[in-house]
């Protein structure tokens, strides 16, 4: 019953909000699940292969494909406007129904998972049962510790990611499978446990590369079997007796999890992925499209050009000095990072959700750098309406993003695109998972070259 409802969407959103009193594991929810979507593919295929969706202009061709519906991507979608839904919940919905961890009341990135892999809101015990599997199978092979230990510190932290996980597929389920002869139909199984083993080492491989990088020396923890995915992570960086950190933490985590399908880390995890490489390598090439400053690696830029904002007016930090500061940015021929985005033409919401974060913590509200990111917010939308050129002159995740972290003293800000890494996990490989049992094909789009181009707009 429950897996022929919930694809329809008043259904889907109603279902979502519900706890349900299931026992299942992951992997039997899925299993419960998978058939009813394959089936509406399959419907839909059948009926409407033919039928036009769109129109493609020549200014999506050149202009790096935006707007264009070209892509399936079920977990999430994307309204320019209102921002993420997850399976139809908004972000203040994941807010008040997804499981927090005990003692905390930020949704945890055990829950966001659930809810993007099965689109059903989970109990706290089955995420629970979720957090000890990632504590279980946590731990780093001892080549892939010697691996990381062996990069120089200099080496930025998110090419030791992306090397990182590239190396774990050493373990890839999905690739032995596949060596040994195993049937389309079994894919998702063995790309499923392979996710699932990726997304437990994240927390130790990120917290490796830290320690190695900005604590040398440093002994790093054990996993606490009793911990969830988050705290596990925070608690390795060093920072598990600040209860306010790992809260924004498993906020921030669950709240990047996913941005529908044509954000340039997911979509590059999406078409590697349908190579049928492992979803290590298809995560590993992902993590380099976030590492590029106008994607993930945003968050650093935004904290570094805040800083030199903060040092350039000192105390005089009024309405007028940051407007200032602002034109000059733009006039030397640099975008403001934070602001700006690909889909999105209002407020993030994502922003939005980590702002209230702040305003609920008086150390947060009253924090020099926090102030900043407001009275920015408050004068840069005029400035880049005025400057003309951005069509969304609002702020994105990333405006914020890294400047809490700074607050709670985690100031090395190279390193923050990592925890974005840890994040976008979440989202990138659930649609792997998807991708093998909705067989999806190899992702090859049609190039055209500009006479051919040309000739087509006369004809
Ligand atoms: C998690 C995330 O990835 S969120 C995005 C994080 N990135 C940033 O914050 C970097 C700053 N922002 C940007 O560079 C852009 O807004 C992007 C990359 C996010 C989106 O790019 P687009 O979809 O091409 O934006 P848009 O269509 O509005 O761009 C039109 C023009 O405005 C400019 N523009 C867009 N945003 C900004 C900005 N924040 N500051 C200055 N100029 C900007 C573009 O560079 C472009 O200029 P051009 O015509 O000279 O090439
Ligand atoms: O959607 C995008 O293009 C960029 C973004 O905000 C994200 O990936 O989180």
């Amino acid at each position: 019953m429950l897996a022929r409802n919930i694809f329809s969407k008043a259904a889907l959103r109603e279902a979502s909000f519900k706890r349900f009193a299931s026992t299942k594991s992951i992997r039997d929810t899925l299993k419960e699940v998978i058939p009813a979507k394959q089936e509406q593919l399959k419907k839909l295929k059948a009926e409407h292969s033919q039928t036009v969706v769109g129109d493609i202009k020549v200014e999506n061709i050149i202009g790096g494909m935006r707007g264009l519906k070209s892509m399936l991507w079920d977990a999430s979608v994307l309204d320019p406007n209102e921002g993420i839904r997850f399976h139809g919940l908004s972000i203040p919905d994941c807010q008040k129904v997804l499981p927090a961890a005990p003692g905390g009341k930020e949704m945890t990135a055990e829950s966001m998972l659930w809810l993007l892999l099965t689109g059903q809101v989970p109990t706290s015990e089955q995420t629970r049962e979720l957090s000890a599997e990632f504590a279980a199978k946590g731990e780093l092979p001892k080549f892939l510790e010697d691996l990381v230990d062996s990069f120089p510190a200099s080496l930025h932290p998110m090419t030791q990611l992306s090397m990182g996980v590239a190396a774990l597929n050493h373990d890839s389920q999905f690739q032995a499978a596949y060596e040994r002869g195993i049937k389309k139909s079994e894919y998702w199984t063995y790309t499923l446990e392979d996710c699932l083993t990726l997304i437990a080492r994240l927390p130790a491989l990120a917290a490796r590369i830290y320690r190695n990088v900005y604590k040398p020396g440093v002994q790093i923890p054990a996993l606490d079997k009793n911990l969830d995915l988050v705290g596990n992570y925070v608690k390795l960086l060093g920072y598990g007796d600040n209860h306010s950190l790992t809260e924004y933490l498993r906020l921030y985590i669950a709240l990047h999890g996913d941005h529908e399908g044509g954000n340039a880390s997911a979509h590059t995890a999406h078409l590697v992925g349908s190579t049928l490489s492992d979803p290590y390598l298809s995560y590993s090439a992902a993590l380099l499209a976030l590492a590029g400053p106008l994607h993930g690696l945003a968050n650093q830029e935004v904290l570094r050009w805040q800083l030199a904002m903060q040092k350039e007016l000192g105390n005089n930090i009024t309405h007028d000095n940051i407007k200032e500061y602002l034109w000059k940015t733009l006039k030397s021929g640099q975008v403001v990072p934070g602001y700006g985005h690909g889909v999105l033409r209002n407020p993030d919401p994502r922003f939005i959700a980590l702002q209230e974060f702040c305003q609920g913590r008086p150390e947060l509200k009253d924090s020099p750098i926090i102030q900043l990111v407001n009275k920015t917010f408050e004068v840069a939308p005029g400035v880049l309406k005025e400057h003309g050129k951005t069509k969304n002159p609002y702020p994105n995740v990333d405006a914020t993003s890294g400047c809490v972290l700074y607050h709670y003293g985690l100031t090395e800000f190279k390193y923050y695109t990592v925890i974005f890494g840890v994040s976008r996990a979440l989202g990138a490989l659930t649609q792997l998972v998807w991708a093998k049992a909705l067989g999806l094909p190899l992702e090859r789009p049609k190039s055209v070259s500009l006479d051919v181009l040309g000739k087509l707009v006369k004809a």
